[in-house]
């Protein structure tokens, strides 16, 4: 649906050019929702402006539907921006309009009449749950309402790509969750692509069945939300994950590990469970073939683009035979293990 190629921009003149974006090549599939994470100035925002052409690339090419969108005059612009709807994070109504009215907006421009808007308008109020709001300011109107507005206005002209910035940044946890539910089922139910970025993972975890990492203006990684979130390689990635999987461990367990054994140390193994051996009863099994030993310190099952995913961080004695019967464990069982360190 969206291609990359070689995108390359350089904001400001020769001399003090900055490169916010530099060789990017990636892929965004027909209705899939794809996310784009990364650090803040890493190129995120400039990524997704390129797609509907409010900046434009210094070099390479952006293609949407087969379109190449740097070669567009202003006239073929505006029709490209009826296909691809755009939500954002402080969600952009007119305050001098009812939620009627903003949703209203783009079928003005396009110029059709008050009965074709009405007959437009009416269900995308229905589909985004404020059937009984249509007359309401976006001033009476709580932050999930006035996203769910964008989202309608962004529905308008039945674009095929939806481009979202930050869209649940400024809400809380619980009114995100239910605008995601709300575009996976509009995702679901229209086909629509979505290509959303944001700094929060639990989003992308969430709803993107894809995801790229973005890293001062190259992709680091890019595949499926999955794989990794549950198999980071670059540096990047892990950090930006670190907080929201399992994958970094508690500080008070942190602070006492040791690349070294000292005598008496025990081994601090990282367990983690997908696929098939996320379904089966793996730790009592542990616990009796590895010895009594073993002390459970850490751990989370999670839920990865509809995936079940879980780590464990266990310690056993790191004698010889203790090591032998843990080794032979895993290869039976499949288990994926990662050795941490020791402690005491
Ligand atoms: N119009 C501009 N002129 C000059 N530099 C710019 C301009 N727009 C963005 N930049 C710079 O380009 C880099 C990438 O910015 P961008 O907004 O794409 O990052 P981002 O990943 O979306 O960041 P954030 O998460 O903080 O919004 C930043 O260092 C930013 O300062």
């Amino acid at each position: 649906m969206v291609l990359f190629k070689g995108v390359t921009k350089r904001y400001g003149d020769d001399a003090n050019a900055f490169v916010a974006l530099d060789g990017v090549d990636m892929a965004v599939g027909r209705g899939a929702i794809t996310g784009i994470i990364g650090r803040s100035g890493a190129g995120k925002s400039t990524l997704i402006r390129l797609v509907n052409g409010l900046e434009k690339a210094t070099a390479g090419e952006v293609v949407v539907d087969g379109t190449e969108v740097g070669g567009l005059t202003e006239a073929a612009l505006r029709g490209l921006r009826r296909e691809v709807g755009m939500i954002f994070q402080h969600f952009n109504l007119l305050s001098s309009r009812t939620a009627f009215d903003n949703i209203a907006l783009p079928l003005e421009i396009a110029g059709l009449d008050r009965a074709a808007i009405k007959a437009k308008v009416g269900p995308l109020l229905d589909l985004v749950g404020l059937g009984d709001k249509a007359e309401r300011y976006p001033s009476e109107l709580s932050g999930g309402q006035k996203q769910r507005v964008g989202i309608a206005r962004a529905l308008a002209t039945s674009p095929k790509l939806l481009l979202s910035d930050e869209a649940t940044s400024a809400l809380d946890p619980e009114t995100t969750q239910s605008i995601l539910a709300l575009l996976k089922q509009i995702n679901a139910d229209l086909g629509l692509t979505v290509l959303l970025i944001t700094h929060e993972m639990e989003v992308v975890k969430t709803i993107a069945s894809h995801v790229a990492v973005i890293d001062r203006g190259r992709i680091v990684e890019q595949g499926r939300t999955f794989d990794i979130f549950t198999a980071p390689q670059h540096e990047t990635t892990r950090i930006l994950l670190s907080s929201t999987l399992g994958i970094g461990l508690p500080e008070w367990l942190r602070s006492g590990v040791k690349a070294e054994a000292s005598a008496g140390d025990r081994i601090l193994v990282r367990l983690t469970f997908f696929g098939a051996t996320a379904f089966q009863p793996l730790t009592a099994r542990l616990v009796t073939e590895i010895g009594g030993n073993v002390n459970i310190l850490a751990g989370a099952i999670e839920e990865i683009a509809g995936e079940p995913f879980g780590t464990l961080v266990v310690a056993y004695p790191a004698t010889p035979e203790v090591l032998a019967r843990a080794a032979r464990f895993y290869a039976e069982t499949g288990l994926a293990t990662e050795m941490l360190g020791y402690v005491a």
